[in-house]
């Protein structure tokens, strides 16, 4: 499924009506009714109470095998058939562009189902314009009851849910004058809200709330997912987001410039050409599935090293060494027995020493990936340590934790280009040292940031949070969902940077890797809060547990 941005659904609904000839009308009625649509999903959900619905009816008829093999059978429209219809009352905002319309649209739908409508227009009604403006005039012929906010008298108390159709993909900045005392009205009335393509108040493409925004229990969000719909707080502002097809061709999409994806089961599959079952060769032996070498730990973080370690194991790597200061040795021997360990020296206090570069380089001819950072702490010349592994280091790397930092702090631009790709994996604090930005910048916008920091260094970024953005140096981006907040927890970060390795070590690409790894650790977070009372409950181990 694409992510698109506001000016590329401009394009699409322009190639749409130009090239294809379909009228923008007709779009709008499309959005209409699925709007409508999804309404009367959400009331026959939360209304039903004794009777049979449509639905029932149909089976009931459809078991009778005598009628249904015989008798000539009608049945009305099910998705915009509501049985306890009379019991609803909807508002809808009508801002003044092509959104309104669509709210005018879906009020002519709703109404048909026997859904009392009223139309409450953010701005006189005479000031909206082409399709909008044939909206409000058929609204207007088949007698739908209208107020002007500010004119008319409004009471949100009297209804039973909100239309929200105030702005689209065409807003600019905050809500402005009645728009904004709408929206703030409708936030504080308690009532149920839809919203149409977008809450009213979100950035489509960035995520961004402006104040005041709208809070939708659903988003029908029309032909294509807006990025804004996945990053936070725009997330939590949308609810549940339902993508509905209005009549724009998908196979529109690439030209459109589009680049950002939805990680699904689907898009790793036929996009990224991942093997979920991630099937082996009946002849497959250790040496077959890649080794793993983990530059990781010191004596007061040896955990990050540990999780880093036992999750690429099973992540499914054959091997895995963990090269670490010696220090640590005598607290780590058996602790996972399935790991091999290297001592490659460090200082007195079991932090690591610089001159454990040579040992890594030596060591690193013989394995698959190097993951370096977990764990790691800060180091004198610990830049030079770091720029002689990304120069001399002839495997893929994933760099992580406290590397990042180092990374930070240098202009490793001027270092020799790699033979072999680099993922980063950092969390939005470490994100912000790398770019040179605020925490609060990067989550202003996580997907273009990533892209734009990705494609400018030629690496991969693995943007850790709820939904993590995987951007490529090719320019793509893949939004995650998989995961919970219950995954907060120190040292989930670790299991993903050895998870990530791992599959990279089994012959995976570096995007393959890192958008199949973020989407495993999820689902493992998932699996492992069922097995607890809360989600909350969950600690980095168990992530391991449930792979
Ligand atoms: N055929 C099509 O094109 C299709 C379009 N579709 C639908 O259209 C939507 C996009 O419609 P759109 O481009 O007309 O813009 P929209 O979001 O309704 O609002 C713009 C109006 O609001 C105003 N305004 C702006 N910012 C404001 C602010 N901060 N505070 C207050 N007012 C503000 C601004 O007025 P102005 O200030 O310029 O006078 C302008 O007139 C899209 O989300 C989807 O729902 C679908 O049905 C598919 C087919
Ligand atoms: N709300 C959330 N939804 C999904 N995943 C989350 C959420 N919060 C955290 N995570 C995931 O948990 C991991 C935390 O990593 P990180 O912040 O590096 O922790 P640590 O440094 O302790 O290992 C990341 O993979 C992140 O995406
Ligand atoms: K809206």
């Amino acid at each position: 499924m694409y992510l698109v941005t506001a000016e590329q659904m401009r394009w699409l609904d322009g190639e749409t009506i130009q090239r294809l000839g379909i009228p923008a009308i007709a779009l709008m009625e499309n959005a209409g009714r699925v709007i409508a649509e999804e309404i009367v999903a959400l009331c026959r959900r939360r209304g039903e109470e004794g009777g049979r619905n449509a639905a029932d009816g149909e089976d009931a008829g459809l078991k009778d095998a005598a009628l249904a093999g015989a008798a000539f059978q009608v049945s009305a429209d099910h998705a915009l058939t509501l049985d306890n219809a009379a019991a609803e009352r909807w508002l809808i905002l009508v801002g003044k562009g092509n959104n309104g319309g669509d709210g005018l649209a879906a009020a002519r739908y709703l109404r048909e189902t026997g859904i009392a409508v009223t139309l409450v227009y953010a701005v006189p009604p005479e000031s909206l314009s082409g399709e909008a403006a044939l909206q409000r005039d058929a609204a207007a012929a088949m007698g739908l009851p209208a107020v002007v906010y500010g004119r008319d008298r409004l009471d949100l108390a009297e209804c039973s849910g909100i239309l929200d159709a105030l702005l689209g993909t065409g807003a600019a900045g905050a809500p402005r004058g009645a728009y904004a005392e709408l929206i703030a009205a409708a936030n504080s009335s308690g009532k149920v809200i839809v919203s149409a393509d977008i809450p009213s108040g979100l950035n489509a493409d960035t995520g961004e709330t402006h104040e005041p925004c709208i809070h939708a229990s659903v988003t029908v969000c029309l032909a294509f997912l807006k990025r804004g719909l996945l990053q936070y707080p725009g997330s939590s502002a949308a609810g549940h987001v339902k993508v509905r097809a209005i009549g724009i061709p998908t196979s529109l999409a690439p030209e459109s410039g589009v680049q950002v994806y939805l990680l699904t089961p689907e898009v790793l599959h036929a996009h990224l050409g991942v093997d979920l079952a991630r099937r082996r060769s009946p002849e497959g032996h250790k040496g077959t599935y890649g080794h793993v070498l983990l530059a990781a730990g010191t004596l007061r973080m040896s955990g990050a090293g540990l999780l880093s370690a036992r999750a690429a194991l099973r992540a499914g790597c054959g091997l895995v060494t963990w090269a670490l200061p010696q220090k640590l040795l005598p607290a780590i021997i058996g602790s996972a027995p399935e790991l091999m360990l290297a001592d490659v020296g460090g200082n007195e206090d079991g932090t690591w020493h610089a001159g454990s570069v040579s040992e890594l380089l030596k060591l690193s001819k013989e394995r698959d990936v190097l993951a370096v950072g977990p764990g790691l702490g800060r180091f004198e010349s610990d830049t030079e340590w770091l720029r002689h592994l990304w120069e001399g280091v002839d495997c893929p790397l994933v760099i992580d934790a406290d590397a990042l930092n180092i990374l930070a702090e240098t202009d490793y631009k001027d270092w020799a280009s790699r033979r072999h790709p680099v993922i980063l994996t950092p969390h939005p604090g470490e994100m912000a040292r790398l770019a040179g930005v605020t925490t609060a910048e990067v989550k202003r916008d996580r997907i273009g940031l990533a892209m734009g920091y990705a494609k400018d260094h030629g690496i991969t970024i693995v943007l850790k949070g709820a939904h993590t953005v995987i951007a490529t140096p090719e320019g793509q981006a893949y939004v995650n969902t998989t995961g919970h907040p219950g995954m907060g927890t120190g040292g989930a970060g670790d299991v993903l940077t050895g998870m990530i390795s791992s599959l990279l070590a089994q012959g995976m690409n570096e995007t393959q890797a890192a958008a199949f790894g973020v989407y495993l650790h999820g689902l493992a977070g998932e699996r492992a809060a069922r097995q607890r009372n809360n989600p909350a409950a969950i600690i980095a181990g168990d992530i391991i547990e449930a792979l």
